[in-house]
């Protein structure tokens, strides 16, 4: 079903990566990685690009991860409409896998081995949620948070060891970012553990109707 060609990609892997720590300059040597591939179907148009008090979804989601990330990648199907985004670019390798696609096309990509993935719908991201995310376990495959018992697979940082497991997922037709979890050494951040950093947790809002981008960003201090 998906082109072998695309899944010998994962061979890039296995290219020198950076040793992963922390940059003089404070910041962490890891990527962020923006996913903003998706359909917009609820929205009715490329919802990433709405504007609001001055800024468009997508600059708010590369500048939230531009804390706290040395490089930010940008991961889409179509990458000409962000072609004036302030981040490094990159087309999904195997098209339309939904965002675990993305997932894999950022690991492929990043220079360096962990990245910190975030949906493009989503507009906050509390910077010390965002450390605790990145300090919590380096040594885990997936560190991703926990609300109301369920994973948020899309505000979570991955590993480059996840590259294989997320190839074979693909491969069996899962598309579900959690299908590929239970082959990984994942470190669950429960409620509890998160939420002195980001109480009523915006960091997980996200926009899938023109009503939800009013009503989210009306919080805005
Ligand atoms: N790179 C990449 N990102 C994707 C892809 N599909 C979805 N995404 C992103 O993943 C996040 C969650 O996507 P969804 O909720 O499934 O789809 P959506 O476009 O946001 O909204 P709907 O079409 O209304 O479901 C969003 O940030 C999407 O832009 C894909 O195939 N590739």
């Amino acid at each position: 079903m998906h082109p072998g060609h695309a899944f010998a990609a994962s061979g890039l892997a296995e290219a020198p990566k950076p040793p992963d720590s922390h940059s003089s300059g404070g910041r962490p040597m890891i990527s962020g990685a923006v996913l903003a591939g998706g359909q917009s179907r609820r929205f009715g148009r490329n919802k990433c690009l709405e504007t609001f008090r001055g800024k468009r979804l997508i600059d708010r989601a590369v500048e939230s991860l531009a804390e706290s990330a040395s490089l930010v990648l940008l991961v889409a199907n179509e990458l000409e409409p962000y072609l004036n985004v302030d981040a490094r670019l990159v087309r999904d390798v195997i098209p339309r896998q939904g965002p675990l696609g993305g997932i894999y096309t950022a690991l492929l990509f990043s220079p360096y081995p962990r990245v910190f993935v975030k949906a493009a719908d989503m507009p906050f991201l509390e910077p010390r949620l965002a450390r605790r995310l990145l300090t919590i376990d380096e040594k885990a495959d997936v560190v991703v948070p926990v609300l109301e018992g369920e994973y948020e697979p899309l505000l979570a940082v991955y590993h480059a060891r996840c590259i294989p497991l997320i190839a074979r997922t693909l491969e069996e037709g899962e598309r579900r970012i959690v299908g590929f979890y239970r082959r990984a050494r994942v470190k669950r951040i429960e409620e509890e553990a998160w939420r002195p950093f980001d109480p009523d947790g915006r960091s997980f809002w996200n926009v899938n109707t023109a009503e939800d981008l009013e009503r989210i960003l009306a919080f805005e201090p």
